[in-house]
């Protein structure tokens, strides 16, 4: 295939890797503000920054190119690009996080709320660790893990915020350098604790997951998530 980098920074450089290694071309490489010609890519892939995502996305549906998006911090307009995408016959995949191990975790997470949520005497905590030049804060994996206990039990909303409320998920957000992507989450009560935790341990799974979703998506038309691409029940 070839592929247009949406975002040429640090998970950019890994999918570029990743990508070659399967066989693939890059044909744009793109680290800034700046006009391309998108319509030379068979897929493209945006890893760039909250401000360009949504511009970078709605490029792609209104010149026919499949767009996988693993950039956080601009779901406000996450629907709007939807609506542009059906417009337009486009095709998309959107995941907080691309990894399989995550995806995984998501699950497991989902099922443990399920289980949780008729016990009492557990207050929910959430952490996540992430390197110092992430622009975003709670993570979008993070909210993604929100939103799967507020599904499945009577918490409402989550809190970038450290204290423990009956409808909040309060959610811990630590900046360490280097650290490539970390999430717990904890039920506490007086005599014990469950804790579920993801560990990355470099970039290279969110890369692969990113570059296997182009794959699956090449000729499709619609939008799906890792979900349909791991093919998860
Ligand atoms: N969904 C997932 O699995 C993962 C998501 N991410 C997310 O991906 C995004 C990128 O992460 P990193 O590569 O670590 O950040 P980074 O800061 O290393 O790279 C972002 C790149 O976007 C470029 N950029 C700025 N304006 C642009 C524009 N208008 N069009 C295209 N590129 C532009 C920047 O110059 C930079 O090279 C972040 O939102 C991060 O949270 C990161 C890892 C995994
Ligand atoms: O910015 C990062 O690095 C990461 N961002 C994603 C997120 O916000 O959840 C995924 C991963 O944790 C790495």
């Amino acid at each position: 295939m070839k592929i247009a980098l949406l975002g040429y920074g640090r998970m950019g450089k890994e999918i570029e890797k990743i990508a070659i290694s399967r066989g693939h071309e890059i044909v744009i490489r793109k680290a800034a503000d700046t006009e391309i010609d998108i319509t030379q890519a068979d897929v493209a892939i945006d890893f760039s920054i909250p401000t360009s995502a949504f511009e970078n996305i709605t490029n792609c549906f209104r010149n026919g190119v499949p767009v996988v998006s693993g950039t956080t911090g601009w779901l406000d307009n996450y629907s709007k690009a939807l609506d542009i995408c059906e417009e337009n016959k486009g095709a998309f995949i959107y995941a907080s996080n691309f990894s399989v191990g995550v995806n995984i975790f998501f699950e497991l997470n989902k099922q443990l709320a399920k289980m949780m949520s008729n016990i009492d005497n557990y207050d929910i905590a959430m952490e996540e660790i992430h390197h110092t030049k992430k622009l975003d804060a709670p993570s979008g994996t993070a909210i993604t893990l929100a939103e799967g206990i507020i599904e499945n039990t009577s918490k409402e909303n989550w809190d970038l915020d450290e204290a423990s409320s009956e409808n909040n998920i309060p959610i811990v957000a630590k900046r360490i350098p280097e650290v490539p992507g970390t999430h717990s989450v904890w039920y506490n009560s007086e005599v014990d604790s469950i804790e579920i935790k993801h560990t990355a341990h470099s970039r290279k799974g969110f890369a692969l997951g990113a570059v296997v979703a182009a794959e699956w998506l090449l000729g499709k038309t619609g939008v799906f998530t890792m979900k349909d691409v791991l093919n998860i029940s």
